[in-house]
C-alpha cells in the first residue's frame, strides 16, 4: 500500500516552476478520495461560447471556495459552495507542502476518453501574478500537454498519476500554455481538484 510522499521532481522545463509529486496520495487514501468526490460534489454540465458559438462544456465541473468569489473563464460565471469533505482534508494536505493558503478548489470530472480540456493558461486576473495552482489526480491516468506560448518548439507532456500532485507556480502561467487532450483509449473517469487562491 505505501505511504504517502513529499518526494517530488522539477520539470526541467524554461520560465517555469512545475513540480510533480507522484505518491503525494497512497493508493487507497486516492481510492477513497475518488469514490466520495464522484458521489458527493454538486457536478455540473455548462454551456461555453467561443466566438458567439455555444457548446457543451467537455467535461463536468464545479467550484468550491471560502471566500465567496467566483471564478470566471470562457465566458462562464462560477459560484462557490462551501468547502465540505473530504477536500478541506486534502487542501490542508495540499497547504503543508505548497506553503499557500488556499481560497478555492476548482473540480474537473473527465467520464471517458472523449472529455477532455483545451489549451489555456490559468491566468484569469482573480488569479492575480505568479498564481500558484496545486492540481491533484484522481482515478484514470491522462496526459498532461506543455507548450512554451513564444517558442512553439518548446513542448513536454506527463502521465499525472491517480494521487499524485502537480504543483505550478512562479511564471509558468505567463510563460505555457496546457491542455488534458482526448484519448481514443477506451478508458474510465478521471477526477482533477485545482486548488487556487481567489483574490
Ligand atoms: O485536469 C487537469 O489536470 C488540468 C485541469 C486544468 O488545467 C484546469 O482546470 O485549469
Ligand atoms: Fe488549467
Amino acid at each position: 500500500m505505501g505511504w504517502p510522499s513529499a518526494e517530488n521532481t522539477k520539470l526541467a522545463l524554461v520560465d517555469a516552476d512545475i513540480r510533480y509529486y507522484p505518491h503525494f496520495l497512497t493508493a487507497s487514501e486516492a481510492d477513497c478520495f475518488f469514490d466520495r468526490l464522484l458521489q458527493n460534489i454538486e457536478w455540473r454540465h455548462d454551456d461555453i461560447t467561443i466566438f458567439g458559438k455555444t457548446y457543451k462544456q467537455p467535461r463536468l465541473t464545479a467550484l468550491y471556495g471560502n471566500n465567496g468569489k467566483p471564478y470566471s473563464y470562457s465566458n462562464i460565471v462560477m459560484w462557490p459552495h462551501s468547502f465540505i469533505e473530504p477536500l478541506t482534508t486534502i487542501k490542508e494536505r495540499i497547504e503543508k507542502v505548497a506553503k499557500v493558503e488556499f481560497t478555492t478548489c476548482l473540480l474537473n470530472l473527465y467520464r471517458d476518453g472523449k472529455d477532455s480540456n483545451g489549451w489555456h493558461s490559468d491566468d484569469e486576473k482573480e488569479l492575480g501574478r505568479n498564481p500558484v495552482i496545486a492540481s491533484v489526480s484522481l482515478g484514470e491516468e491522462r496526459y498532461f500537454h506543455l507548450r512554451h506560448k513564444k517558442n512553439k518548439s518548446l513542448k513536454s507532456k506527463l502521465l499525472l498519476q491517480h494521487g499524485s500532485l502537480l504543483l505550478m507556480q512562479g511564471e509558468t502561467q505567463h510563460n505555457w500554455q496546457h491542455q488534458i487532450p482526448k484519448t481514443a483509449k477506451r478508458i474510465g473517469p478521471r477526477i482533477n481538484l485545482t486548488f487556487r487562491v481567489i483574490v
